[in-house]
């Protein structure tokens, strides 16, 4: 029986090494290392401006760097065009063709490949089924773009994507535009999807929820530097970085560079910090108090568990951080309190 192998454990499909690209004096990337695991899932996450799109572009052939090499499978691609880099991708705003059926939009990049290496018409139509079916969209190819809700076109734009058989595929935010609740839908039945074609995907987006959900591991940006790459795990307990600690889940700062998630703090009867409590709401399965330290400006967000009475706004509680982080210059360094 064959034993599938976990990313980690499989060949490198893309390295980039070194890449740098400036707009105008501006360092959008700079000196960008990474390898991509043939299977792996990759979220590239990072707040506006941090280099994500630029670096996939990159990666896709549609930008090209000033410095540094783009290899896949070993070998270098960094001057070769998108069309002939085995990519697919899906952007949030990568609209499909209005005038085209859904079919003839998904048959799209089979319909304009040269002479010789295109499909008959019969055997692109067939696919575009082929894929419609996997989207869950099976019966809509004579459809108009416009005849569809937001998500069953991203679903569309997903089948263009792999109708191409990509090695590699490329997501920019691709349900950025849409509810949250289609959102979580999509997201979950993506990733069945990337397993069960076994396909090597790189998504940017700039929510650490859902980076953390989907991917494999997570690459952290911050202007045009990578401040981290992690399994989702890694990322959120050990954030190599301030910038991570803040970026990727919540995090209070107490005095003394100290880091503390909300999550991560005891009530105790004596001892302890004081904390006034100001306010108090359910978040899910947990009471977030919401209150005051003496002597530190910052609000102090904690979480109990909600089958504890609360206290009410006014109270003093004490609390004891259970973990903390540090972050001097260097890096980080934690502790687990007893
Ligand atoms: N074609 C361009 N010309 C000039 N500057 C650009 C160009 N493309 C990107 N930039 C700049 O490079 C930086 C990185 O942009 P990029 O789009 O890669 O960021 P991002 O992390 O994807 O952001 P967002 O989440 O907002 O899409 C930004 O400061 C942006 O203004």
């Amino acid at each position: 029986m064959a034993v599938r192998l976990s990313p980690q454990e499989c060949r490198t499909l893309i390295t980039l090494d070194g890449i740098t690209k400036t707009f105008g004096g501006y360092r959008a990337l700079d000196n960008i290392d990474l390898e991509v695991k043939d299977g792996e899932f990759l979220a590239l996450l990072g707040p506006s401006g941090s280099g994500k799109t630029t670096l996939l572009r990159i990666i896709a052939g549609l930008a090209f760097p000033d410095a540094g090499t783009v290899a896949f499978d070993g070998e270098d691609v960094t001057g070769l065009k998108v069309a002939d880099r085995k990519v697919g991708f899906v952007f949030q705003h990568y609209a499909l063709f209005k005038h085209m059926t859904v079919a003839d939009n998904v048959g799209f990049g089979l319909s304009v490949r040269k002479r010789g290496q295109r499909p008959p018409k019969a055997q692109i139509r067939a696919r575009a089924e082929e894929l419609l079916e996997l989207v869950q969209l099976g019966g809509l190819g004579n459809r108009y773009p416009a005849q569809l809700s937001g998500g069953q076109r991203q679903r569309v734009a997903l089948a263009r994507a792999l109708a191409v058989e990509p090695q590699l595929l490329l997501l920019d935010e691709p349900f950025g535009a849409l509810d949250a609740k289609v959102r979580k839908t999509l997201r979950r039945w993506l990733r069945d999807l990337h397993k069960q074609m076994g396909l090597t995907s790189i998504f940017v987006t700039h929510d650490q929820e859902e980076a953390l959900e989907l991917a494999d591991r997570v690459v952290v940006m911050d202007h045009g530097v990578i401040e981290q790459i992690g399994t989702p795990e890694q990322v959120y307990m050990e954030p190599a970085t301030a910038f991570v600690s803040d970026f990727v889940g919540e995090t209070n700062h107490l005095p003394g560079g100290i880091h503390v998630r909300p999550h991560e703090f005891r009530i105790v009867e004596d001892g302890g910090q004081p904390v006034i409590v100001e306010s108090i709401f359910r978040k899910g399965g947990v009471w977030r108090i919401e209150g005051s330290l003496a002597s530190h400006a910052e609000v102090v967000e904690l979480d109990l568990d909600a089958t504890l009475a609360p206290p009410s706004p006014g109270d003093t509680i004490r609390i004891v951080p259970r973990r903390l982080k540090t972050f001097p210059q260097s890096g980080a360094t934690s502790h687990d309190q007893a």
